[in-house]
């Protein structure tokens, strides 16, 4: 099945392949799957792609855990009319049923405490866990038929919806899709969401991560002469390889600062002093286990 999915291109897997003189069945390509009991750990080096770092003034820093992370499509259909002809109260309009559901995203990421309750599926220690890694984004809008004088008929838009527990997202997710469907019955519109990915949260190795913590201190005194404070142990809201791998060995993550916390950008930096402290950090791991 994977190597006849075309994904978005329409060229498949195995087509790809084979056209670079790959020729392969999918049973021996499963074949070549690590067989977890050869496989130690697995380590990654990733830029933050976030501000936490430059703003503690620290070039590394240990990744406690990855976030986990749904995305949403969600669909607002309405009634398509005139700009101009339409009285505002005979409208059913999804461009400002969209605005309205996208300013609740926003109102229960910046605020769930207010939205959800401490019953069976929230308790007060999920809420507070929650509220520190809970972030949801808007990221693409588009409009059909997308024209200044016309009410759209149709507005799709996506959400991004990430945080460290996974049952809190869980929680969130219940709670905007109640609150969604309102909002749409109140507006006389349809809404369709459809769940496009998730992923579970991860939590790194506490081992390696105090090992990666010991390097990274061994390499910061070989590049200032000076002992350091405490390392920066940070979450990671970007998912990363550590997350796929996660599922055949224990992982461990080290972040190195970037300039402005930019990422996703061509704006995104790392200072080379900070990747060579990256890399003598590794070094200083790897030291300790040969
Ligand atoms: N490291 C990343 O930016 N990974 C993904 N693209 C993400 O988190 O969306």
């Amino acid at each position: 099945m994977f190597m006849d999915n075309s994904f978005f291109s329409g060229v498949t897997v195995l087509d790809a392949l084979r056209e670079n003189s790959i020729d392969i069945a999918e049973e021996s390509l499963l074949q070549l799957k690590y067989d977890p009991a050869s496989v130690w750990g697995y380590i990654e080096v990733h830029i933050e792609q976030g501000p936490v770092l430059e703003w503690v003034g620290f070039p590394l820093g240990v990744v406690q855990g990855i976030a986990g992370q749904t995305r949403l499509k969600v669909t607002v259909r309405g009634s398509q009319g005139h700009a101009g002809t339409v009285p505002m109260s005979m409208r059913q309009d999804p461009m400002t049923a969209a605005a309205e559901l996208i300013v609740l995203l926003e109102r229960l990421c910046k605020h769930p405490k207010d939205f959800l309750s401490y019953d069976g599926r929230s308790n007060c220690s999920t809420l507070e866990s929650l509220s520190s890694s809970l972030v949801c984004t808007v990221g693409e809008i588009s409009s059909w038929p997308s024209a200044s004088n016309v009410i759209p008929g149709e507005v799709t838009f996506t959400v991004d919806l990430r945080a460290i527990d996974d049952a809190g997202r869980e929680t969130v997710l219940y709670e905007l899709s109640n609150q969604l469907y309102q909002i749409c019955e109140k507006r006389s519109v349809s809404c369709i969401v459809e769940r496009k990915h998730d992923a579970n949260a991860v939590m790194c190795d506490a081992d390696l991560s105090s090992q990666l913590k010991s390097a990274s201190y061994a390499a910061l005194k070989r590049m200032t002469g000076a002992t350091q404070h405490e390392i920066p142990v940070i979450m990671s809201g970007a998912g990363h390889d550590a997350m796929a791998m996660s599922h055949l060995t224990k992982v461990g993550m080290l972040f190195v600062r970037c300039r402005g916390g930019i990422s996703h950008s061509p704006a995104e930096h790392v200072l080379d002093d900070d990747v060579w402290a990256a890399g003598l950090a590794v070094l200083a791991f790897l030291e300790t286990h040969v």
